[in-house]
C-alpha cells in the first residue's frame, strides 16, 4: 500500500495548477446515461473515482474513449473523454460498485428517467456519517416513480415515464439536487425544486444539461425550475476547476509561508473559504491567472468557522482547516453540521502534537507553537490531505499511510507539492 513521506519545515514557492473538480466531473460522466449521443467533458480530473465511476457506468453500457484513445493519457494530468451510451444494457448497479463509491447512487435518476426503471444498491453508510438517501426517494416519488427496498436495494419504476412535480428538500442535499435534476430533464411536463443546492457542481451540472438540450433555470439559487424535454442529445462541456483542491493549497501556503500561484483557480468558487483564510493571516491575490496565495512575516491567526452548504465554508475544507488552526497563535473553533462524524482527524493530528478537543459538533483547537513529525493514518479522504498540511510544517518525518484515500480526490498532490519546493514523496508498496 502506498503512503506519503514528508519532511517539514520548507515553504512553499511556486505555481501549482488546479485540476478539473471531482465533486462536478462525477455527476457530469453520470449525465451520458441520459442520450444515445456522445457527451465530451474537458477537463476531467485523472483520480481513482473518476477510474471507479468509469468501470460502474460501463456496467450500464457506457463506452468512452479518452482523446480518441481507450486508454488513458500518458501524463495523467485532466484531460478530454467522450462518453457514449448508445443503449443502456443493464438497469441494475450492484453492491460491488456502489458501496465503492458513494456518488454511483446517483445513476438511479438517469437511469430511471431513460428506461422507467432502476434497480441500484444502497450505498450504505461511510466514515464520515451514515449518509442516508431519503431525500433521493421522496424526491423521485415527487416525480411520479414508484419505489421499493428489495433486499438492500432501492427498486425505482416509472412504467409510463416520469412526470414533472414539486419538491422542496426537508434539507439541502448536493446529490439529490443533482439526480432530481437529471431526472426531471426527461419527465413529461415541469418541475420545481426548492431548497435545492447552490453549489457551483450544481450550476456546472445545469449547464451541461442545457447544453443537451434540458430546459433548467435557477441553478445556483433556492428554487430551480425543469422543464421536461422528450429526448437530450450530446454536447461538449468543461469541468469546472476543483475548489476544494483550490481551498486545500491555499491552507497549505498559509501553513508553510511562502508564496504560490493556484493556476487556473476561480475565487467566485470559494469567496467564504477565502475570506476564512486571509483571516488566518494569508494574502490572496485573484489575479488573470488563477490566485496567488502568499504569507510571509506574521503567523497563524486562529478563527471560528461552522460548515455550511453552499455559499458557507464547505464541509470539505473542514479538515484542512484544523490541520491550518493547529499552528494558530491561539484558540479556534470549528464547527462541522453537515456531517455528523467527521472529525476522524482529530486523534490523527494529536499524534503530530495538536492539542484539540471535541464538544459535541465543535472542535476546539489551542494552536501550538510545534508540531513533530510521525506516522498517521488517513482516515477518508479530506482528513488525509490535513495530516498533509499539518505534516509540511511539522519538524523532522510524517509519513501518512492509506494513501488510497487520497488518490480518490487528488490529483498528483506530491508532485504539485514538491515542484514547489515540498520535502514530499509517494514510497509505492
Ligand atoms: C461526490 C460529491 O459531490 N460529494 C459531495 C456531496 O456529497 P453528498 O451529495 O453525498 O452530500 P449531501 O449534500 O447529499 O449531504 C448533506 C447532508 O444531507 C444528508 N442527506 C443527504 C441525502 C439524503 O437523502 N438524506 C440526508 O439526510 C447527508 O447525510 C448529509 O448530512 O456534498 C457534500 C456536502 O457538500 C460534500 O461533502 C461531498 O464531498
Ligand atoms: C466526501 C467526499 O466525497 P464523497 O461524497 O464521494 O464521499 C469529498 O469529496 O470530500
Amino acid at each position: 500500500m502506498d503512503r506519503i513521506r514528508i519532511v517539514g519545515g520548507n515553504q512553499l514557492k511556486g505555481a501549482i495548477p488546479i485540476s478539473g473538480a471531482k465533486n462536478a466531473a462525477l455527476p457530469l460522466m453520470i449525465a451520458s446515461l441520459l442520450t444515445d449521443d456522445t457527451l465530451t467533458l474537458d477537463n476531467v480530473p485523472h483520480l481513482a473515482d473518476v477510474e471507479q465511476l468509469i468501470r460502474i457506468l460501463g456496467n450500464h453500457g457506457v463506452d468512452y474513449s479518452v482523446n480518441g484513445r481507450r486508454e488513458s493519457q500518458g501524463d495523467g494530468y485532466s484531460r478530454t473523454i467522450h462518453f457514449t451510451a448508445r443503449n443502456i444494457v443493464n438497469s441494475t448497479a450492484p453492491y460491488e460498485l456502489v458501496s465503492k463509491m458513494r456518488a454511483s447512487f446517483w445513476v438511479i435518476g438517469p437511469l430511471l428517467a431513460r428506461t422507467g426503471e432502476a434497480r441500484v444498491s444502497l450505498p450504505g453508510g461511510c466514515a464520515i456519517g451514515t449518509r442516508p438517501v431519503d431525500l433521493f426517494i421522496d424526491g423521485l416519488k415527487a416525480l411520479g416513480a414508484e419505489i421499493e427496498i428489495d433486499n438492500g436495494y432501492v427498486v425505482a419504476r416509472a412504467p409510463k415515464g416520469l412526470a414533472g412535480g414539486r419538491y422542496a428538500f426537508p434539507k439541502v442535499s448536493v446529490g439529490a439536487t443533482h439526480v432530481l435534476m437529471m431526472a426531471a430533464s426527461l419527465a413529461k411536463g415541469d418541475t420545481v425544486l426548492e431548497n435545492a443546492a447552490r453549489e457551483p457542481e450544481i450550476v456546472n451540472l445545469a449547464d451541461c444539461l442545457n447544453a443537451m438540450g434540458a430546459r433548467i433555470s435557477g441553478a445556483g439559487t433556492h428554487t430551480i425550475t425543469i422543464e421536461g424535454v422528450a429526448a437530450l442529445s450530446g454536447a461538449r462541456h468543461r469541468v469546472i476547476p476543483d475548489r476544494i483542491e483550490t481551498g486545500t493549497y491555499a491552507m497549505a501556503v498559509a501553513m508553510t509561508g511562502g508564496d504560490v500561484m493556484l493556476e487556473g483557480a476561480r475565487p467566485d468558487l470559494l469567496e467564504n473559504a477565502l475570506d476564512v483564510i486571509s483571516r488566518a493571516g494569508a494574502e490572496i491575490q485573484p489575479t488573470n491567472e488563477g490566485i496567488r496565495v502568499t504569507r510571509n512575516g506574521a503567523g497563524i491567526a486562529p478563527v471560528e468557522v461552522t460548515t455550511e452548504p453552499f455559499p458557507g465554508f464547505p464541509t470539505d475544507l473542514q479538515a484542512q482547516l484544523m490541520g491550518l488552526m493547529t499552528m494558530a497563535k491561539g484558540r479556534s473553533r470549528i464547527t462541522e453540521t453537515i456531517f455528523e462524524n467527521r472529525f476522524m482527524h482529530v486523534q490523527e493530528l494529536a499524534r503530530l502534537g495538536a492539542d484539540i478537543s471535541l464538544s459535541g459538533q465543535t472542535a476546539i483547537v489551542e494552536g501550538v507553537s510545534k508540531l513533530k513529525g510521525a506516522p498517521v493514518m488517513a482516515t477518508d479522504l479530506r482528513a488525509s490531505v490535513s495530516l498533509v498540511i499539518a505534516g509540511l510544517a511539522a519538524d523532522g518525518e510524517t509519513t501518512v499511510n492509506r494513501v488510497y484515500h487520497l488518490d480518490r480526490g487528488f490529483e498528483r498532490l506530491e508532485e504539485k507539492l514538491s515542484r514547489c519546493g515540498a520535502a514530499i514523496e509517494r514510497i509505492s508498496g
